[in-house]
């Protein structure tokens, strides 16, 4: 079997398959993206958001809609660069730039590599540049495309409505923000089915009940998904105008957001 698989804009990426949960653990520590996630991360991914390679290959496609002359395209917890390669095979407006930011090290070592590995298979691609830092410290520039993808859930709730105000504030008009997070649902009945489906959309996937349990419980303090109701009000209290969803499959969502 080969080593390596392709990110949906191309470029080879890990293969290794997830198997983090496979084995009873004493104590499942709090989840974190180290070294040993990122290696089996375009797996597990793939494997556990419903909708994932549509989502990431669209944000390309969205973005080119909204990108404008001279302004910057921002990939925030940019993991190993799924979304900062499509952004930068669709968008081909004059002057635009790709900033990725991830505040694991980890991560931004390996998604540095891939991106080399885009650059050596496709020309004409945007610019790109790799931060290493927290989103929350950023000093934005004047941006068109701001992708969140999967990434507001981990960031604490009550530093959520500050980050989004801020990202308002750097996008220029005809810009917007991408933002897809898990759901939970405010309905019982329906948080009750949708997380349901979800565990059969991952055992279908391959994972065993022991696995899901324990990334459960691995994810549950770390990851505190709002629903769909919550972010659109706190989008419009960041300031955005307009809330678009735009994909929904299962418990996962995408929206965009417009200044
Ligand atoms: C679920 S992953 C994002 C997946 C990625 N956007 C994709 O589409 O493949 C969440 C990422 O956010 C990063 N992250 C979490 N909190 C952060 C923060 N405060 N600043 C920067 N990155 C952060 C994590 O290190 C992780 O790589
Ligand atoms: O809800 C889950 O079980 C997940 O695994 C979701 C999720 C995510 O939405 O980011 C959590 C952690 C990993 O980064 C991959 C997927």
């Amino acid at each position: 079997m080969p080593a390596f698989s392709t990110h949906a804009a191309g470029t080879a990426v890990s293969k290794e398959p997830d198997r983090l949960f496979a084995q009873p653990l004493a104590q499942v520590p709090d989840f974190a993206f180290n070294e040993d996630v990122v290696r089996v991360f375009p797996d597990m991914i793939k494997r556990s958001v419903p909708g994932y390679p549509t989502i990431v290959e669209n944000l390309g496609v969205l973005a080119a809609q909204f990108a404008q002359p001279d302004s910057v395209l921002y990939d925030l917890g940019s993991s190993l660069g799924a979304v900062t390669q499509a952004l930068r095979r669709h968008v081909r407006t004059d002057g635009c730039r790709v900033i990725a930011v991830d505040n694991s090290v980890a991560m931004v070592e390996r998604c540095r590599e891939y991106l080399n590995g885009q650059d050596s298979m496709f020309q004409e691609l945007l610019p790109v540049e790799v931060i290493e830092g927290d989103i929350l410290a950023l000093k934005f520039q004047p941006a068109s495309v701001v992708a969140l993808n999967f990434t507001l859930q981990f960031i604490a709730p009550e530093q959520r409505t500050a980050l989004l105000a801020r990202i308002r504030q750097a996008l220029v008009p005809g810009g917007a923000l991408i933002l897809s997070e898990k759901l939970r649902f405010n309905d019982p009945e329906e948080h009750a089915l949708l997380t349901d489906l979800h565990v059969a959309f991952k055992r279908a996937n391959g994972y065993s009940e022991l696995e899901i349990a324990q990334k459960r419980s691995a994810i549950e303090n770390v990851m505190k998904p709002d629903s769909l109701e919550e972010h659109r009000e706190r989008l419009l209290a960041a300031g955005f105008s307009k809330v678009v969803p735009w994909f929904q499959c299962l418990n996962f969502a995408s929206l965009i957001a417009l200044p």
